[in-house]
């Protein structure tokens, strides 16, 4: 089975960085040949050092990554094609796609051709609309081609989250002996009585409120600061011209030690380790989760805050079973950090450590219930080339959307 999956990197490094996740997950557990087309290898350098940016095709990792250009040359489309987060396909390629292919002998219909499926991957959401839409179809208004639309979710009634096999015994595992991970990681382990938190955001938030709360801490804090945009306002906040990777600040309660940016892997053994992780976007967010260690989202900021409801959508969900004062403390935490306006009380958050702690790793207990999303979007496109379905059967369930997501 030969799946393409196309990324058009918008910026930051969230859409390579679960394309990636996800990519690699299906060639390692699901045995799929992936092509990966990234349009700006760059961005995904830093989560994987081994990729060469001059090349316009490398495996990697079990993965053939392609590099996206303009003119797009003559490929034949995979018999699974995915597009990220609604990045739109080069026309010719989906020109290819509507070319009926030879049927494989389990899979022939009754012309002898077998239907490529094409999905689009949205971005995940804990709203629950995305319930209603996952799944939807629609048809191209000139080719015989439909397209699906295939959403992350939080419940079963959606796509669900990136996954991989075994990753919460992985975790279980290196979070019973934190020491051996300090030590792969290159990092010290904390002091006695020390939070380890891991910060990673994005350059508006309230930075310096943040690392002033730190030093004003009742408890001392380490935070962990990988290199990124972040640095500038934490530079200034310590009076420094600028910070690098290796550098430490300490003001009162707080010591600052900036890391180098890590593989997406380490990234993953960070966030097992730390006591608390700031996390943003969608892909950190979702590994913080997996981390089971109380966490801080700063979420991707849209026109209209648009995103404070899917804020509020999240933590409608994640609030649940926590104590009504918990959960108040938990939502102003997350309002001050998230343009709030309002002082971020850290104390006042983090006496509840031992309770935020618990449920984290009860949230990730029962996240993991559900299916993954690279098993559920495999059986979504087994289902769709299945020879005894139509279109038309595939479609009741679901609905379609009609031509809109073509324009
Ligand atoms: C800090 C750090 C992150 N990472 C990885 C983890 C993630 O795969 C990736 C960061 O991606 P995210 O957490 O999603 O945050 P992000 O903000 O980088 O990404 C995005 O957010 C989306 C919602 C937007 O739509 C995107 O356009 C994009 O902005 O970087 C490392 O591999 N090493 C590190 O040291």
């Amino acid at each position: 089975m030969r799946w393409d999956i196309f990324c058009h990197v918008i910026d930051n490094y969230g859409d390579i960085g679960v394309c990636w996740r996800l990519s690699r997950q299906l060639a390692a557990e699901h045995g799929i040949s992936v092509r990966l087309w990234v349009d700006d290898l760059a961005s995904l350098q830093p989560l994987c050092p081994a990729v060469d940016t001059r090349l316009a095709v490398q495996h990697c990792q079990g993965v053939e990554l392609r590099k996206w250009v303009e003119p797009w040359p003559d490929v034949e489309p995979a018999e699974v094609v995915i597009e990220a987060f609604g990045c739109e396909l080069p026309q010719r390629y989906v020109e290819a796609m509507a070319i009926p292919r030879p049927c494989q002998p389990d899979q022939c219909s009754e012309d002898k051709t077998t239907k490529r499926v094409w999905i689009n991957l949205e971005y995940l959401s804990a709203e629950s609309w995305v319930e209603g839409c996952h799944g939807l179809a629609s048809p191209h208004p000139r080719l015989p081609l439909t397209k699906y639309f295939f959403f992350p979710g939080f419940s079963a009634a959606t796509g669900g989250l990136l996954r991989e096999a075994g990753l919460l015994a992985q975790r279980a595992a290196r979070q019973r002996q934190p020491a051996t991970g300090w030590r792969q990681l290159g990092l010290p382990e904390p002091e006695t009585g020390q939070t380890t938190v891991s910060l990673f955001c994005y350059d508006h938030a309230p930075i310096s409120a943040l690392l002033a709360a730190w030093a004003a801490a009742s408890m001392p804090v380490r935070c962990l600061l990988p290199m990124g945009k972040a640095l500038a306002q934490a530079a200034g906040w310590a009076g420094k011209t600028a910070l690098k990777a290796g550098d430490r600040v300490m003001r009162g309660n707080l010591t600052l030690q900036v890391i180098p940016f890590l593989t997406q892997a380490d990234y993953d053994h960070l966030l097992w380790l730390c006591d608390c992780n700031f996390v943003r976007g969608e892909d950190s967010f979702v590994r913080a989760q997996w981390a089971a260690r109380p966490l801080v989202w700063q979420i991707y900021p849209q026109a209209d805050n648009a995103h404070q409801v899917k804020l509020e959508a999240f933590l409608a969900r994640y609030c649940q079973g926590l104590s009504n004062d918990d959960a108040a403390a938990v939502r102003r935490f997350h309002g001050c950090w998230n343009g709030g306006g309002r002082l971020l009380d850290w104390d006042g958050f983090w006496w509840r450590r031992a309770r935020l702690q618990a449920h984290a790793q009860a949230w990730a207990t029962q996240l993991a219930q559900a299916a993954d999303l690279a098993s559920n979007l495999v059986d979504f496109c087994m289902n769709q080339q299945a020879p005894d379905q139509s279109n038309d059967s595939t479609m009741q369930g679901a609905g379609t959307l009609g031509q809109t997501a073509y324009d």
